[in-house]
């Protein structure tokens, strides 16, 4: 058994044989309303685990279509605080795991042991936080040690072997393989050397290893888990979400963990 409940629960869907997903969904776009509705959704299309994303002004990661989402979710007056309050209210009702996806300004202003502590309160699983680089991770990667929730790492393809190994070992719930250079957003193809990265990062891990960034459609979902153990889709889901078009994310999801 690993050493979190995020850990487990993948490895035990893994074991099925089928590839993981995990659709990102951005908190508050469409409305404070619509974050446990389409939650419940998504765990009924079968997704493995659930990325939040907590908007933020400045998310330098994000390519148009997230940036996009977070605007509006702003508009709606959503933050952290309201999204930790939202998952709480359906942490007795739900079965999949919640990964909360923020940057480290808005971590950094709630503080972090009480950031850390609601997050527990309110269920959720793992954290991403894609602006912290390992070297300045220390004092938050202890705060949520404390609450046992995952500090889920993410590899870049131009990542030193050395570092690679590193993050491969510190990575916690599961390794996040994001599968391209450069920003969020759909991608007609990926890199024949994505390929072999994935190859590497799961010779290294020892947690389940996603691949994200770039992947739209169930092909390309299932190419790339032919060489780790699932996937992450986030423009996609978020852009299908807006066009209220759910009956495409759920062919989506099904299609690839069929
Ligand atoms: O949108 P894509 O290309 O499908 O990639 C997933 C991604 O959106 C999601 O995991 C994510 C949204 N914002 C991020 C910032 C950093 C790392 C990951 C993310």
């Amino acid at each position: 058994m690993g050493k979190h409940k995020l850990e487990n629960t993948l490895n035990e869907l893994k074991a099925t044989g089928k590839p993981l997903f995990i659709p990102y969904m951005m908190a508050g776009d469409g409305g404070i309303n619509q974050i446990n509705e389409r939650i419940q959704f998504l765990e009924e299309c079968g997704a493995s685990a659930i990325e939040l994303g907590i908007p933020f002004s400045d998310p330098v990661a994000d390519g148009p279509v997230i940036q996009d989402a977070g605007l509006r979710a702003l508009q709606e007056g959503t933050t952290l605080k309201l999204v930790l309050d939202e998952v709480r209210k359906q942490k007795e009702s739900r079965n999949i795991p919640i990964i909360l996806m923020t940057y480290i300004n808005p971590i950094w202003n709630y503080g972090y042991e009480q950031f850390a502590k609601h997050c527990d309160t309110a269920g959720v699983d793992g954290i991403i936080i894609p602006d912290i680089p390992m070297e300045e991770e220390e004092d938050i990667a202890a705060a949520l040690s404390n609450q046992s929730i995952a500090f889920i790492r993410l590899a870049a393809m131009t990542s030193p072997d050395e570092r690679l190994e590193k993050i491969a070992q510190d990575s916690e719930g599961f390794l996040y393989a994001v599968s391209v250079n450069g920003t969020t957003g759909e991608r007609q193809q990926h890199d024949k050397n994505t390929l072999d990265y994935l190859k590497k990062l799961t010779a290294l891990s020892s947690v389940p290893v996603l691949a994200g960034f770039g992947i739209s459609n169930p092909e390309q979902a299932k190419s790339l888990a032919a060489y780790c153990d699932g996937v992450i889709v986030g423009s996609k889901i978020v852009h299908l979400f807006a066009e209220g078009k759910q009956t495409e994310i759920k062919e989506l999801i099904g299609e690839t963990v069929r």
